[in-house]
């Protein structure tokens, strides 16, 4: 019998559900609406496209979004300047700069510019130290989702064989730390490990995020794992033409027929990446007004 589809988008849905129900009522008993300002430069189609979509979300949860574009070119100096004025605005309770950034910026030096408990993209040291130090931070998005989604699936992770294929700040290593936190016994493997098939079929959750379309085939799946797919690739339509398909790193159809569930891509972590960057910023919030934080919504 083929395994249970994990499907992010209703999860998604239902997590800015929660969110909405706990803005309206700090609006209504504090007087506060928690604010997201968004920075996007250049004009690169995709984050245009999510940015859009991050807005659109912030919105229809009753926070207040700010999105600031600024010019492919923009001096870092600029930047700064207004990442400082933005850890400054006390209506701005979460920022984040979309990624890619242009050649001349650096992302790491961009993201230590944010108050840290302002980054609610989780990325900055501070937050990268409280996680692997199990304290109170903020957490990756997109880790933080899948997080949420394995707990939904399994319950108890205690005692599993855990494998993250992928080892970057943005991903593999929050996401080790996440799962150790669950008392996983974790291995993070990457492109120099040997015999990754082997070391997958290891796994009772199995998380791939390597940006390799497919890489992931049945035979490196144990029968029964969970398997979390984190990759996107868009590739031009086979039976389309001039349209585009997104793939995952997880060959789904024949993993779907070994593992206990899966991922689909699209619509399985990729929604939960914005529906945490919500949950973040309502933590962010309640954290500096000293309020009640959200239940489920963190790590
Ligand atoms: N500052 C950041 N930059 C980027 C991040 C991030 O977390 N912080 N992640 C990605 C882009 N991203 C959010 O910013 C993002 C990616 C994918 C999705 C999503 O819902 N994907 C859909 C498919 C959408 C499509 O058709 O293209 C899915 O998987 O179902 C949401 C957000 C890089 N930059």
């Amino acid at each position: 019998m083929a395994g249970t589809v994990i499907d992010g988008k209703a999860f998604a849905a239902d997590v800015r559900g929660q969110i909405a129900d706990h803005v309206a009522r700090l609006k209504a008993d504090h007087g506060v609406t928690p604010g997201l300002a968004v920075v996007l430069v250049g004009e690169d189609p995709a984050s245009e496209v999510y940015v859009a979509a991050k807005h659109r979300q912030t919105v229809e949860v009753g926070m207040a979004s700010f999105e600031h574009k600024l010019p492919a070119d923009v001096p870092e100096a600029d930047l700064f300047a207004l990442i400082d004025q933005l850890n400054a605005d006390p209506s701005v309770h979460g920022i984040l700069c979309q990624f890619p950034v242009p050649d001349h910026l650096n992302e790491r030096s961009v993201v230590a510019r944010i108050d840290p408990a302002k980054d609610v993209d989780g990325l900055s040291v501070v937050n990268a130290g409280l996680l692997a130090s199990g304290e109170k931070g903020l957490v990756s998005c997109t880790p933080l989702g899948c997080l949420m989604l394995l707990r939904d699936q399994i319950g108890s992770m205690s005692g599993m064989e855990a494998v993250v294929v992928g080892r970057s700040n943005l991903f593999g290593k929050p996401m080790g730390q996440l799962l150790l936190q669950e008392n996983c016994t974790v291995t993070i493997a990457h492109s120099r490990t040997k015999d990754l098939a082997e070391v997958c079929r290891r796994a009772d959750i199995l998380v791939a995020a390597v940006g390799r379309a497919e890489m992931v085939q049945a035979d490196w799946v144990k029968p029964g794992a969970t398997v979390i797919d984190v990759g996107i690739t868009r590739i031009p339509h086979p039976d389309k033409p001039g349209k585009t398909k997104l793939l995952g790193d997880v060959a789904y159809e024949t993993v779907r027929e070994v593992a206990s569930a899966v991922t689909p891509v699209p619509g399985g972590v990729g929604p939960m990446t914005i529906a945490c960057l919500l949950a973040n910023t309502l933590t962010a919030c309640c954290r500096a007004h000293g309020l009640e934080e959200p239940k489920g919504l963190t790590a």
